[in-house]
């Protein structure tokens, strides 16, 4: 596992970027390379054995590079990897992606359990209650990914402070609007597009993480 899951880039797939295992693979190997905090797999398709087989191998991935990877959406799959990479594999869930104390129950006390909290406290308030892990807040500037997510204001970030979490921010961060949520609050800065939307990955993470490292000198 990684040294410090908690803060730094999250890199989420997206299977309209990356529409073969070819291209997925190729794009997680060059990301992993340059160290993300975190790895999610989300592939909004119903094709259960594409998603097994492509999971599992980011997960044999993200396992050799110590990065945790994050499955989307799916209880189930989640479970399944979890059996067979440990707490390596971890579950990102959605309001409409079923109960997170019941996946807590089902992954364990040790699994990276994240919970979509929209702009919204009292979401974040019962996902902390429920057991989850990091709390994302998004989104916060227009995403091309995602661009009818409700909008979030950055003052939300220092708002939810209080819950001791890593706050994730997501939804149309570059290596300019990163910079703007990180000095709002959000430990970890998720992004679709600036990763795996650019040439080459790694040198995109890269990039990312040096505009962090400029935030923390302001
Ligand atoms: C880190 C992170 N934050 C938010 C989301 C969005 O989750 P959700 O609202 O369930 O939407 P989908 O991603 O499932 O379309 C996320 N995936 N990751
Ligand atoms: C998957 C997702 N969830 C969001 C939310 O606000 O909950 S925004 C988003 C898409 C993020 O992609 P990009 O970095 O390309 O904008
Ligand atoms: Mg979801």
């Amino acid at each position: 596992m990684t040294a410090d899951w908690t803060r730094g880039i999250y890199a989420i797939t997206d299977a309209t970027l990356l529409p073969d295992d070819e291209c997925l693979f190729a794009a997680c190997e060059r990301a992993l390379s340059a160290a993300p905090a975190l790895l999610q797999y989300r592939d909004k398709s119903a094709d259960a054995d594409k998603r097994w087989r492509q999971a599992a191998t980011l997960a044999g991935y993200c396992h050799d590079a110590g990065v945790p990877l994050i499955v989307n959406d799916d209880i189930a799959l989640a479970a399944q990897l979890g059996a067979r990479f440990g707490t390596t594999v971890g579950l990102h869930l959605g309001q409409q992606d079923g109960a997170l104390d019941a996946a807590r129950e089902i992954l364990g006390p040790a699994a990276i359990i994240g919970a979509t909290c929209h702009a919204r406290l009292d979401l974040a308030e019962r996902a902390v209650a429920e057991g989850a892990s990091y709390l994302a807040f998004g989104r916060f500037f227009a995403s091309r990914t995602k661009p009818e997510a409700p909008a979030a204001p950055l003052t939300l970030l220092s708002d939810a402070a209080r819950f001791g979490l890593p706050r994730v921010a997501i939804g149309g961060l570059d290596v300019h609007t990163m910079r703007l949520a990180r000095e709002a609050g959000a430990e970890l800065l998720a992004t679709v597009h600036a990763v795996f939307g650019a040439d080459d990955p790694a040198i995109a993470i890269k990039e990312l993480q040096a505009s962090l490292v400029e935030a923390a000198r302001h």
